[in-house]
């Protein structure tokens, strides 16, 4: 028989020699290899369709409760491309916490009158105001251009000049001596506020171009001001300076200067960690749509809005509410007083509660340099100072609070800060459960 021809695909050729039989074999392996991969692609998107498509979560907790920490540890776990490019604009926020610590350092070296410092009244001041020694001098004048840098970083991230803080002239006011390093932007703007700066705030060639070459002054500027700012650090007089003050910098948010060497590298880019010790003070309630990026993830995205409690009521069409009680700090009234006010709210009847622990390991450390709970919450009375017990003291207080006040029984989970992939998965776990039965798939 005569070989047909015009058939298409073409008949393979039989192979001339054993290389070429090999070759072909593994080209029929890839083939079948991609197709494989793509029929498994295609499935998994029929099945993520099937899935509810978004969860809606609010986050609540008064400031400093670690809202937006979670919501990055949110995004990092869940969406980890998108958290890794949002990496270059976090720079100059962290940049930004830096310098307005050093800047606050030299003010307050610089004040004659420290009392003009709110709350910052020295006990005994060891060091004359005026009496500076001459390497201090000599670091003061070397590092002013950290002024420069801040009110750059500052214009760029917050779009204008940061917010309350600055609307008062005097110098000594610039800074909260409690939140030295901290950054106030509106919400609204939110994350977005910083992707400006990497966009140049502006589609125009010259304010970009403008932009980048100011981003590659200030990190020159900080490049060559590293030496100096671990020299300042380390002074004697600036330790004694602030612990006469009652001041502890590395206790507080955003604080960077345990890390200046490799921070103020030319070429510095933001760990993970780095952006999650980043501090932003949210002003006005923050959303913030987080996609799965795994296809194996039961949601398809979470709405994530984070609020202080005042306006909780607005939000009863969420699924669940995760409520932030930062336990290491004196605001413990004020988190179980918040906690009430949700537990009672009859609009929130159906909404699930988890109620997460916060700065445990704050507490941990305090308790372990000594500082006795009962102290300070009496009713903890002769229970063992040990944080565990403390952990499950207040714990309780809050079940207590949500089983006498809600209206309708309701099932509240409680966390404490484990490590947060443990936290992560308990959370999905409520979270898909109650987004599921509220689109009726249970
Ligand atoms: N040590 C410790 N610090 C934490 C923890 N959670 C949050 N923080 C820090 O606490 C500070 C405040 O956290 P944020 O997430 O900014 O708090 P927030 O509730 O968004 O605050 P506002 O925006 O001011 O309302 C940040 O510097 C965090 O790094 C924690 O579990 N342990
Ligand atoms: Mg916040």
């Amino acid at each position: 028989m005569l070989p047909r021809r015009n058939v298409w695909p073409p008949p393979p050729t039989p192979p001339t020699s054993e290389s070429e039989k090999l070759a072909r074999l593994e080209a029929e392996r890839e083939a079948k290899r991609v197709s494989n991969a793509i029929d498994d692609a295609l499935a998994a998107e029929r099945e993520q369709r099937k899935r509810p498509s978004n969860a809606k979560i609010l986050l609540l907790g008064q400031a400093e409760s670690g809202k937006s920490t979670i919501l990055k540890n949110f995004q990092l776990y869940f969406a980890p491309k998108a958290f890794h490019t949002e990496t270059e604009a976090w720079r100059p926020v962290i940049h930004l916490n830096l310098v307005r610590s050093v800047n606050f350092i030299l003010g307050l070296l610089e004040i004659r009158h420290p009392s003009t410092y709110s709350g910052a009244r020295p006990r005994k001041p060891s060091t004359p105001d005026n009496a500076l020694s001459g390497q201090l001098r000599r670091l003061s004048i070397s590092l002013a251009p950290l002024r420069q840098v801040e009110e750059s970083l500052s214009n760029r991230i917050a779009g204008s000049r940061p917010i309350e803080e600055y609307t008062d002239s005097s110098e000594a006011d610039r800074y909260h001596p409690a939140k030295a390093s901290e950054i106030s932007l509106r919400s609204g703007a939110g994350w977005t506020a910083f992707l400006r700066f990497r966009h140049g705030g502006s589609t125009s060639f010259d304010r970009t171009e403008k932009a980048d070459s100011e981003d590659l002054q200030n990190r020159r500027i900080l490049s060559a001001c590293a030496g100096d700012i671990m020299t300042l650090w380390a002074a004697p007089e600036v330790q004694r300076g602030l612990k006469d003050r009652e001041i502890t910098l590395e206790e507080q948010s955003g604080f960077f200067l345990d890390e200046v060497q490799r921070i103020c590298k030319e070429d510095y880019v933001p760990t993970s960690d780095d952006i999650l010790r980043a501090r932003v003070h949210t002003i006005g309630p923050e959303e913030h749509v987080i996609y799965m990026e795994s296809a194996h993830e039961t949601m398809r995205s979470w709405t994530v809005t984070s609020q202080r409690v005042a306006w909780a009521q607005f939000f009863d069409d969420v699924h669940v509410i995760i409520f932030l009680a930062p336990i290491s700090g004196m605001c413990l009234a004020d988190s179980l007083k918040l906690w009430r006010t949700i537990c009672c709210n009859k609009l929130l009847i159906s909404v699930q509660f988890i109620l997460f622990l916060n700065k445990v390991d704050i507490l941990t450390r305090k308790i372990k340099a000594g500082i006795r709970f009962a102290d300070h919450v009496t009713s903890f009375r002769n229970k063992p100072n040990e944080p565990k017990e403390v952990i499950k003291y207040l714990s309780d207080a809050f079940a207590t609070i949500n089983q006498t006040y809600s209206p309708r029984k309701r099932k509240m989970h409680r966390h404490d800060t484990k490590a947060t992939a443990v936290v992560i998965d308990d959370i999905r776990e409520v979270i898909l459960l109650n987004a599921l039965s509220a689109t009726n798939m249970l």
